[in-house]
């Protein structure tokens, strides 16, 4: 199994350009099940998980040729509407091949994804979306087993009970088949979501307010192909601006969507970085904090445009290091602190209260060897190990390659010392 070694206590430098999103590029693949055009992707990130739904999407019979950041997908000889517990077990996202499927074939069999370490992560509010559309839908034998008696969805209005990702993006992308007005109340607002109505858009679909908590939907009868350019990715951007102060250094990530990240640029702004911004470009000048060290920072995660549950490990990495203690809230996933007792191996002191974690800086952190247990805990470790001094040593990466491009080479550019270990 593949691990990071890292020698620590170098400040980043320098440039680096974000990848296409990996919570954009999956949705938009599996978006292409609705037409049999082909969709043509770029900026496409090469990452497992967009590996991953590609081979599960070839599996149904989309013909799937990635070359670069370019992605064809023409999904017009479908042999069986079905994704199987194999892939789904390891990439949740492979749910979101249920909307498109049901809406254009009129039944789907897709694996019902398991609890996964940051959570339970049910997926009940898209299986009630769908149900709410005319679709019949059981569980059977751990599969969700859906059809729709008629051949085609009809419109209706959803309000589902909480605000979810994918859970949006599926119902939006069955709407947009079914027969007559869909109304989604409650609609997630992330970047990803409008991201993937542009290209339905794009696709021939009758969308308003993807980005707003309302989406209304006017279904249309077919979806042709399209060519699209996935959004850039705001966690991976996140990631290096946090990587950045952690290590007191001076880094532009180009290519990236500063709009998107304006939560994450105020506290890193109230961390005592000096951040900078033009329209792809974001510049973190962490390299003259006053006391040398960031200033701890509290955040509470919440729905998008609010502080992301996806850079709460990394931005608990550059609090490890701060002046003063930091309260850092998980409000989306009730198991998402795994990291944890990962950065205390590395010197942090931090002491968890309920779905609160109090985190009391010291001066220095010491490298150890450290275990990754989801994708963004271990960019959090990854984040630690380059501010520690000394070697850390991250194990268990394949969860790092779901969803960072190239991460150890885009580090050591920045000036890094950090090297796979095969
Ligand atoms: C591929 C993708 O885009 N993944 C993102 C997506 O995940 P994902 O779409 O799975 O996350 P959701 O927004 O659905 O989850 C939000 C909360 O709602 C709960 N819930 C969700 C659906 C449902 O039917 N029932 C239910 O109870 C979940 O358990 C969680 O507590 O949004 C998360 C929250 O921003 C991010 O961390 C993930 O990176
Ligand atoms: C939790 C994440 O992804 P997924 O929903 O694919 O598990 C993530 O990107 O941090």
């Amino acid at each position: 199994m593949d691990k990071l070694r890292i020698q620590g206590e170098r400040p980043l430098h320098g440039d680096v350009q974000a990848s296409g999103a990996k919570n954009a590029a999956l949705p938009l693949m599996a978006a292409s099940l609705l037409t049999d055009q082909p969709v043509l992707l770029d900026n496409a990130p090469q990452l497992m998980d967009v590996r991953t739904l590609g081979q599960l999407l070839a599996g149904m019979g989309t013909q799937v040729e990635q070359q670069g950041e370019r992605i064809r997908l023409q999904a017009d000889r479908i042999a069986h509407c079905e994704a199987p517990y194999e892939r789904v077990k390891t990439m949740r996202a492979s749910v979101l091949v249920l909307g498109p499927l049901v809406a254009r074939f009129g039944h789907a069999r897709v694996s019902l994804p398991g609890g996964c370490a940051i959570g339970a992560r049910p997926v009940d509010q898209h299986i009630k979306g769908l149900q709410s559309l005319g679709a019949q839908v059981q569980v059977e034998h751990g599969d969700i087993v859906a059809s729709v008696p008629g051949g085609r969805l009809k419109g209706a209005r959803i309000s589902t009970d909480m605000i979810t990702v994918t859970g949006t993006e599926n119902l939006m992308m069955a709407a947009c088949l079914a027969e007559g007005e869909t109304v989604i109340e409650n609609a997630a607002q992330e970047p990803e979501v409008a991201d993937l109505a542009a290209m339905l858009v794009g696709m021939g679909a009758r969308i308003d307010g993807a980005g707003t908590s309302r989406i209304r939907i006017q279904g249309v009868e077919r979806l042709h192909g399209a060519s699209h350019s996935i959004v850039p990715d705001r966690i991976e951007t996140g990631t290096f601006l946090c990587a950045a102060v952690a290590t007191r250094g001076d880094v532009t990530v180009r290519r990236c969507a500063p709009d998107h990240l304006d939560s994450l640029l105020d506290k890193l702004r109230e961390a005592g970085a000096t951040v900078s911004r033009g329209a792809d470009w974001i510049r973190v000048q962490a390299d003259a904090m006053p006391g040398g060290r960031p200033r701890a920072v509290s955040a509470r995660t919440s729905e998008y445009p609010g502080f992301a549950t996806d850079m709460q490990a990394q931005f608990m990495a550059v609090n490890c290091i701060a002046q003063g203690a930091a309260h850092l809230t998980e409000t989306i996933f009730e198991n998402r602190f795994m990291h944890v007792q990962e950065l205390v191996r590395l010197g942090a002191n931090i002491a968890i209260e309920g779905n609160t974690c109090v985190v009391q800086g010291v001066a220095r952190l010491s490298g150890a060897t450290v275990m990754a247990t989801d994708l963004r805990a271990s960019a959090g470790l990854v984040i630690a190990g380059l501010a520690a001094e000394g070697e850390t040593v991250v194990e268990r990466i394949y969860h790092l390659d779901r969803g960072y491009e190239r991460m150890e080479h885009k580090l050591a550019a920045l000036g890094a010392r950090i090297e796979r270990v095969r």
